[in-house]
């Protein structure tokens, strides 16, 4: 089995490798470059530092799982010095980006979109510097700590005096109508049947002029985003090529990655309701471990190179040590590991390290030697202790759990996806007797699904 001291001591400074491009190619965080390419890619080479951007819509109150495979791009360079931005949404946010939706979203409360500005905004600001702890904690002494800046913003404060008039007057002539009918999110809602409001239609208009503004205040070079983003980017990159005189010398560019998918092919985000959020109040560290824990074979050297830093020799080991005994989970748990430490800071995944290994094994095996009392101790200090009452019937306690309904709840157990106990016990049925599934008759372990399992005190 992989020991994780040993792993650690490979670790080389990322900050010696200069051919970022490259390697992020090579981590498979790459999806399209805009060109001129090379011309970006020398003078990377020639160890110039640039600066790049990258946006969030608040559209909900945390930034999740997907969200970070661009904002990974950025950590990338960050740790090598280059500078990057961060943008909130406060003002795209109110108009709704059109991108890879096929129907209109619906409108948001003010205040909630204030709130979901305000906790983004800090999420991102702790995303690097916590990237920037986890980053030392691979180089070694004599190594030199070269980060870029980070700075926030929200685009809300330059959008907020804009008046229409002097917009359309100063920068509607350079915004040609053709190119924004060809985007794919204005041409997918053109040849189906669902409307498109301006505001939508706009929306690309307004990135554009995000990307142009900071380009000419900021002297950011690169806006980074998801695939579903490239013609919102390109958008920017016309902007910029119509009105600045010097783009020859200093070009604009887009650098987008591939979209993180479930395994049916879904978008993993918002929209399709199925994201892992970041937000500790909503996912807590444990989740995040659990969610990366679970990870399929297949999936564990993709996600060891997107939301990593370890270098590809690193992983190509973890993954050659993984395949000898996969059973082991060995990959599973360090990149477990390495993403609840990079999320919320060095030695965070300990406790839900152990839980899980216990969890893990005990489910697995039916063979539980430890006691209910142990177990609801380290279950409550990993703050993942639910609590229930004998009273409730399984149809209820799953319901409750899960935030679903009943009918739900009878799907799962009919589905045959609920353990009680251990892999070995099937709930085939409601449950209203509980004595024979519980630990020293108080403690349920509830398996739900290839993913989730419940420790329940029930009392
Ligand atoms: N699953 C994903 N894989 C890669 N990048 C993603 C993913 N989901 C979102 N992003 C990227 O994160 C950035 C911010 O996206 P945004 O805040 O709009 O989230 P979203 O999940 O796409 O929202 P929504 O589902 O409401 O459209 C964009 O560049 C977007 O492309
Ligand atoms: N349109 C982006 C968010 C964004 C907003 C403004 C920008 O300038 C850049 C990006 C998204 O929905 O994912």
């Amino acid at each position: 089995m992989l020991k994780w001291g040993v792993a650690r001591r490979w670790i080389t400074s990322t900050a010696c490798r200069s051919n970022i491009l490259s390697e992020l190619k090579q981590r498979g965080l790459v999806s399209q470059i805009s060109q001129p390419e090379s011309w970006l890619s020398s003078r990377l080479k020639e160890g110039k530092k640039i600066k790049l951007y990258c946006g969030v819509d608040p559209t909900a109150k945390s930034l999740h799982l997907g969200n970070l495979v661009p904002l990974m791009v950025l950590l990338n360079f960050y740790v090598r010095g280059h500078d990057i931005v961060t943008l909130v949404g406060g003002a795209t946010g109110r108009v709704g980006d059109p991108s890879g939706r096929k129907s209109e979203r619906s409108a948001m409360e003010d205040l909630v979109r204030e709130t979901n500005v305000n906790s983004i905004g800090k999420q991102l600001q702790r995303f690097f510097l916590k990237g920037k702890e986890y980053y030392e904690t691979k180089i070694r002494e004599n190594e030199s700590r070269r980060f870029g800046e980070h700075i926030l913003e929200d685009n809300y404060h330059w959008w907020k005096d804009v008046k229409m008039l002097d917009f359309l007057a100063q920068y509607g002539r350079h915004i040609k109508i053709q190119s924004m009918l060809s985007r794919d999110s204005v041409a997918a809602r053109l040849s189906n049947q669902n409307s498109m409001g301006f505001n939508e239609f706009t929306y690309q208009i307004l990135q554009a002029f995000d990307f142009y503004h900071l380009y000419k205040e900021h002297g950011v070079m690169v806006q980074v985003g998801g695939n579903d983003q490239w013609g919102n980017i390109t958008a920017g990159i016309d902007l910029i090529g119509r009105l600045e005189e010097k783009i020859k010398e200093k070009p604009a560019f887009g650098i987008t990655v591939p979209l993180l998918t479930t395994s049916t092919g879904e978008k993993f985000g918002k929209s399709a309701g199925n994201a892992v959020f970041i937000d500790p109040e909503v996912n807590t560290p444990f989740d995040i471990y659990q969610f990366f824990y679970n990870t399929t074979d297949a999936d564990v050297e993709r996600f060891l190179n997107i939301f990593t830093l370890l270098t590809s020799s690193e992983i190509t080991e973890i993954v050659k040590e993984h395949a000898k005994n996969t059973h082991l989970r060995s990959g599973q748990k360090i990149l477990a590991r390495e993403i609840t430490e990079l999320l919320h800071g060095k030695d965070s995944s300990k406790e839900a390290e152990q839980v899980s290994d216990i969890l893990f094994a005990s489910v697995r095996s039916g063979d539980l030697s430890l006691s209910g009392e142990t177990l609801v101790n380290i279950c409550s200090k990993a703050n993942i202790l639910q609590y229930g009452s004998k009273s409730e019937t399984l149809i209820e306690l799953i319901a409750r759990l899960t935030n679903g309904s009943k009918s739900e709840a009878k799907r799962k157990i009919a589905q045959g996806s609920v353990y009680l106990h251990s892999d070995r016990i099937k709930a085939i049925d409601n449950v209203t007797n509980w004595e024979p599934y519980l630990i020293d008759k108080t403690v349920l372990l509830m398996k739900l699904g290839k993913q989730n399992t419940f420790v329940v005190k029930l009392q």
